[in-house]
């Protein structure tokens, strides 16, 4: 298939993906060519006649014609296009009938937004680039740092790109650094930084100043930060892939630092609109296993914060459970961290998230047009 084929079938299996609670109510999970035929039939609106061609004999031609006419059942799983026990587990924190509104912006694609970076060029000078380039781009809403580009050009051979001034990262994501705010001569660990979208994020935050480590377990995921940090132009950024999180790198930090980031493994639920497969990977059954190894993780991280430290845990996902219970337990367990309030840290460098519940950032699709995020933050007493 060339470029174009393979795009079409993409974004057709993505539609069948986001709607899969409906289109397997209309065809069964072990019939593929059924449940295509249902979803070019019912999403992407292609006639009975249009699909004829494809069906392979009468008696699929005549299940496609009678499909037609058939209702779906009018429960939340469908309407909101999310399973069943991801509806219920949002139901306990958005307010009545919300969770169908959350639903329908997890449907659609996510926007392509950029990170501008600091340390190579600033967001006016980045705005015109872009439009010199022909391509249409404005301010984010709510990241200082933020553009989002309209449709999907490709970037990454613009020289805006390739000389490091911006990063592609979702808006929400930007704000986790704001967060942290760390400053230019701390030490800062970024517990789980992956492929290290948020610690190239803190290290423009600290001017390449003071020392930033950038954890994980996964040596590939930290291996895919070394092209981006070479293009960033950070330089005080020290990957470092440990075998778990007591490691004895970790803990030769102990009460030395100022402030960390765990940006916890999860469920990813908040980013259906880019992953619509995680609905079908993850499951009540697995949850419990990644509550615990968030629960290691955050218990941890928060041994390095030195007094008068903070610590920011965060995750992508829409589920109380990995999220405010999650923290309302830590907390429990450790009175010497003191919560502190999302939305005073975020005012004080003038950024303002509407409709936020303290002392959490809770970030919504249907509300911020972002992904879904979620950032608890402590102070650390003497
Ligand atoms: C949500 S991702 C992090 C994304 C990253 N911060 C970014 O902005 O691109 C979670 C990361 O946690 C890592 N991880 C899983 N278990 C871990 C552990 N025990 N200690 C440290 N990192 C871990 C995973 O390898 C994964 O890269």
């Amino acid at each position: 298939m060339g470029g174009r084929d393979r795009a079409w079938v993409t974004e057709h299996f993505y539609a069948l993906l986001r709607h899969w609670e409906s289109i397997t109510v209309l065809a069964p999970p072990t019939a593929p060519r059924r449940l295509v035929l249902a979803s070019l039939q019912r999403v992407n609106g292609l006639s009975t006649r249009e699909l004829q061609g494809l069906c392979r004999g009468d008696e699929e031609r005549d299940w496609l014609a009678a499909l037609a006419a058939q209702r779906l059942p009018d429960t939340p799983s469908v309407r909101a296009h999310l399973p069943e026990w991801v509806v219920s587990a949002v139901q306990e924190v958005l307010p009545e009938g919300e969770w169908q509104a959350l639903g329908w912006a997890l449907q659609k694609s996510a926007p392509l937004d950029l990170r501008v970076n600091l340390l190579k060029a600033e967001r006016p000078a980045v705005l015109a680039a872009l439009t010199a380039a022909g391509i249409a781009a404005e301010a984010t809403p709510l990241s200082p740092w933020g553009v989002r580009v309209q449709g999907r050009p490709l970037l990454n051979r613009l020289p805006l790109f390739t000389e490091g001034w911006v990063e592609i990262q979702d808006e929400g994501s930007q704000l986790l650094a704001a967060l942290v705010a760390p400053r230019r001569r701390d030490m800062v660990v970024d517990f789980c930084a992956g492929s290290g979208g948020k610690a190239l994020h803190l290290a423009a935050l600290m001017h390449n100043q003071g020392r930033l480590y950038a954890f994980d377990v996964a040596a590939r995921r930290l291996e895919q930060l070394k092209p981006r940090l070479k293009r960033s132009g950070v330089s005080n950024l020290m990957p470092v892939v440990i075998a778990r999180e007591t490691d004895d790198r970790v803990r030769r930090l102990t009460g030395k630092i100022d402030r960390v980031l765990v940006d916890a493994p999860c469920s990813g639920m908040g980013t259906l609109r880019r992953n619509p497969d995680l609905k079908l990977r993850q499951t009540p059954e697995g949850l419990p296993a990644l509550l615990d190894k968030q629960r290691h993780i955050l218990e941890a991280a928060a041994q390095l914060v030195k007094p008068g430290g903070r610590l920011v845990y965060a995750t992508c996902s829409l589920l109380p459970a990995e999220n405010q219970i999650q923290a309302q337990e830590f907390s429990a367990r450790h009175p010497e961290f003191v919560p502190l309030a999302a939305s005073q840290v975020l005012a004080e460098q003038g950024i303002i998230v509407p409709d936020l519940e303290d002392p959490w950032l809770q970030l919504w699709p249907q509300r911020h047009g972002t992904d879904g995020f979620f950032a608890a933050l402590w102070q650390r007493q003497g």
